[in-house]
């Protein structure tokens, strides 16, 4: 299955949507580059078209793109070079044919990367450049003064729902998708400004129904996402287990999508042991939707909504007040109602599950999506490594849990990486592989160590295989793993502005 967003990348800046300013500019700085010779920073929100917008910039230009990242290891000299060797040839060609155009990506993260020399090396290299340089960053004042200062900046905004509508329409008419227009206002509505969201989401829609209609787009409907919101405070802060439950069945939600709900919204109020005990009673839930995925017996429909309702409701122990700011669940977790991509998170799930000595359920509900948020955009690379390397994961995987695109050369160099760590690892523990066997097989609470350096090179071959309904027979003991996730979790949060690699050790510590 290829992935939208990178069949669909605009090829020419005119094909950027919905922040026509900023590719006005952008093209004017490129134009204009020879007489001001600064590099620009391009910065915003994910997925509003930054990098693709640098790249479609380049071949309009015609001029090949060298790109790099904070996290690329090949560092500042590849820079330097770059910039130094195009000047040169330059020089000889006599004109701008040697030109290309250097993308530094997350360029708010360099400080970080000591491979770089820190910001204030990677300024003197922007200041010095003989090529045009795209700096492009989610976070513009993580960047250092004398940087922002070298540069000229430009801004682009989240895409409005009126410039996302038309994006979706074209990509239903090039894919033979039927659909009403409601239905893709609805997922602009939903994935505010967030175009790269918008096609995923899309995507995700479209391989399960073959009309899209605005039904489909479960958060996108109005009336729905008011009664919901209405119950999910009911649920999480006011009704026993009966009334939460006899509640339930005026929700217009399947189960399947409303424990994605419960599921995103409910830690905002648990905590501690109620959390733990509140997420055991989603694992249940999800296992038995598991169980009517795999026998279409709606009748069993009754004991998830009974979890996911009753159990969350009994599960609060203290009274809950004031109000808090319920959200529509995140993509990744709506993710999971496609088979295409159900079958990925399930692979996943299942190797952490081998790896943990977890069940598939506690992976799947409660480490996934807790990795899913500390690894979010890639943002914390190290840990990003470490997990892929844990995990076994691929491209197309590193892409799932982190929503960055899985054809990015961060994605690729994330995935390069975490195979040069296992081969390291696999070499230097070698001769203690029985040792890490014994010790990963029941031992989940490891904490100091890099989880792949205790990985022996051969345990977790079989794991992507054996996904399929076997998280019944494993011990459903989890509540302690539930609560130290979710604690960790809400820590995470805060250090949620790319601040990457500040001492975190590695999954171990929070899995
Ligand atoms: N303005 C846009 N016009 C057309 N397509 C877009 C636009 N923004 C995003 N997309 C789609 O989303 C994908 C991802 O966008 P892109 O990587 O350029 O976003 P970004 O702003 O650089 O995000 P990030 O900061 O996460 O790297 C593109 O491949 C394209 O399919």
């Amino acid at each position: 299955m290829t992935d939208w967003t990178e069949k669909y990348r605009p090829d020419t800046l005119s094909a950027v949507r919905g922040n026509d300013k900023a590719r006005d500019a952008l093209r004017e700085w490129a134009e204009s580059w020879d007489d001001h010779r600064k590099a620009v920073i391009v910065h915003g929100s994910p997925g509003v078209g930054k990098t693709s917008a640098a790249h479609a910039l380049a071949a309009d230009m015609n001029w090949p793109v060298m790109e790099l990242n904070a996290s690329d290891h090949r560092g500042k000299d590849i820079i330097d070079r770059v910039a130094g060797e195009a000047s040169k040839s330059g020089t000889l060609t006599g004109g701008t044919s040697g030109r290309r155009l250097v993308i530094l990506d997350e360029a708010d993260n360099f400080h970080g990367n000591a491979d770089y020399g820190g910001s204030r090396a990677v300024t003197d290299v922007v200041k010095s450049a003989s090529q045009p340089i795209v700096l492009v960053a989610n976070e513009f004042y993580d960047m250092s003064n004398s940087l922002r200062n070298a540069c000229k900046t430009i801004e682009f905004r989240d895409v409005s729902t009126r410039s996302i509508v038309p994006v979706l329409r074209d990509i239903c008419r090039k894919e033979d998708i039927e659909f009403e227009a409601d239905a893709l206002r609805a997922i602009a509505e939903n994935t505010s400004g967030d175009l790269r969201s918008a096609v995923n989401d899309l995507q995700a829609i479209a391989e399960s129904t073959e009309r899209l209609t605005e039904d489909d787009v479960v958060t996108g409907s109005r009336d729905t996402t008011e009664g919901i919101f209405d119950y999910l405070d009911e649920l999480i802060k006011e009704k026993d287990a009966e009334g939460a439950l006899k509640a339930s069945y005026d929700v217009d939600e399947t189960p399947d999508d409303l424990i994605n709900w419960i599921e995103d919204n409910m830690p905002k109020d648990y905590a501690g042991a109620e959390l733990a005990d509140a997420y055991g009673y989603l694992s249940n839930a999800d296992r038995w939707l598991g169980r009517v995925r795999a026998t279409q017996e709606y009748s069993y429909w009754r004991y998830a909504t009974d979890n996911m309702t009753a159990g969350v409701a009994a599960s609060r122990r203290e009274s809950k007040g004031g109000w808090t700011r319920y959200g529509p669940p995140s993509y990744w977790s709506k993710l999971g109602r496609s088979r295409g991509s159900r079958n990925t998170r399930d692979a996943i799930a299942s190797r952490i599950a081998d790896r943990e000595g977890a069940s598939i359920a506690t992976a799947r509900n409660d480490i996934l999506p807790y990795l899913a948020s500390m690894t979010h955009h890639c943002h914390n690379r190290d840990l990003t490594v470490e997990m892929a390397a844990a995990y076994e994961l691929d491209e197309s995987e590193v892409s799932f849990v982190t929503g960055s695109g899985k054809d990015t050369n961060k994605v690729e160099s994330i995935v390069e990486d975490a195979e040069a760590r296992r081969e390291g690892a696999a070499v230097e523990h070698s001769g203690d592989a029985f040792l890490d066997a014994v010790r990963s097989d029941g031992d989940h609470d490891e904490t100091n160590e890099s989880t792949a350096d205790s990985e022996p090179a051969n345990q977790q071959t079989l794991a992507g295989d054996g996904q399929s309904g076997d998280d019944e027979d494993r011990s459903n003991s989890d509540a302690d793993t539930a609560g130290k996730a979710s604690d960790d979790a809400a820590d995470s949060d805060a250090g949620d502005g790319g601040d990457g690699s500040d001492g975190q050790s590695g999954l171990g510590d929070f899995v």
